[in-house]
């Protein structure tokens, strides 16, 4: 299956959000990027607000705050885009811990309860492939493709999570890793929140060619309440548009470490992503963790789910 949630209303609707959405996700040809709000490569174009929070954050992998930058969009109220605000260690640690720790630590994944760590790949086979750029980046995707970690979709830390009912189950929830909390209070309260409390969190593995449909989420009982979306490896396109899908969404390049909040209004928005973009990969290195991050987007969805 290539794409997460199924599409809530019947696939002929014409609307303008899925509209945008089958326009980024097309296979046949590349799509123009030319839209695409790049918050890193054209900061000047848009209107930017310094952050800070008191202390140093440096143990959670971060830079210092008083350097973190939020974008925000006129027709988006209550949406923050923070520009990596990592460490080079930071994206390391937390894009390990996603592939590593999460998955076996008593959270349910899409590939069920897993004892150990998925993610066994051998270094002798991934140094032993070809200089060549192409070549080596093909060869390292058919030896992952070999390995359990490839068939990760998805892991939900906290609170249990049914797909088909869009409901929390209540009961048989994991420990919420303290850090996660951490984090996420940190990026809330840059952003003016100060009494977050992050309970539950959805990890998403995409692989270019996969996507994830256009969707709001509403299940938490408490909606102003913000989400804080945290991804590592490769870029994508993210969209964002408004409370129903006749919006035509915004369109804006997410890269590894960039934060994206969604508060007040930006809440309850329709939101997807329609593509993984693997154009400017460099396969040099045979950590099998840069060769899975190559390949791979991890986006860390992180909720408050009571008041
Ligand atoms: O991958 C993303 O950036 C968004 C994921 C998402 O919307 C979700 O998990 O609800
Ligand atoms: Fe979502």
């Amino acid at each position: 299956m290539d794409s997460f949630y199924l599409n809530e209303d019947s696939e002929n609707e014409y609307d303008e959000f899925t509209a945008l959405f089958k326009y980024y996700k097309q296979k046949v040809s590349k799509p123009n990027f030319n839209e695409v709000i790049d918050f890193k490569r054209n900061a000047d174009r848009f209107a930017k607000t310094l952050l800070s929070v008191p202390g140093d954050k440096r143990n959670l992998g971060l830079k210092d705050v008083s350097t973190w930058e939020s974008y925000q969009l006129d027709n988006c109220p209550g949406f923050h885009f923070i520009p990596d605000p990592f460490t080079a260690e930071g994206k390391n640690k937390w894009s390990r811990q996603c592939v590593e720790d999460y998955p076996c630590d008593q959270n349910e994944t899409n590939i069920g309860f897993l004892s150990e760590t998925p993610w066994k790949i051998s270094n002798e086979i991934l140094q032993s492939t070809p200089k060549n750029h192409l070549s080596r980046y093909s060869k390292q995707l058919k030896v992952l493709k070999t390995t359990p970690v490839w068939k990760l979709r998805w892991a939900t830390l906290g609170l249990r999570y049914n797909w088909n009912t869009k409901e929390y189950f209540q009961s048989g929830c994991s420990t919420f890793p303290a850090e996660v909390n951490d984090l996420s209070c940190v990026i809330a309260s840059a952003i003016g929140w100060k009494n977050y409390k992050a309970e539950v969190a959805i990890v998403n593995y995409y692989h270019v060619g996969t996507n994830i449909c256009p969707h709001t989420d509403h299940s938490e009982k408490d909606l102003s309440c913000p989400l804080v979306s945290v991804s590592f490896g490769l870029p994508a396109i993210f969209l964002l548009g408004g409370q129903t899908k006749d919006t035509k969404p915004s369109a804006i390049m997410v890269r590894s470490g960039d934060v994206i909040v969604m508060s007040g209004p930006s809440r309850l928005a329709y939101h997807a992503v329609p593509r993984i973009i693997d154009d400017d990969v460099d396969c040099g290195s045979a950590d099998p963790l840069d060769v899975y991050l190559n390949h791979t987007r991890i986006n860390l969805n992180v909720r408050q789910f009571q008041t």
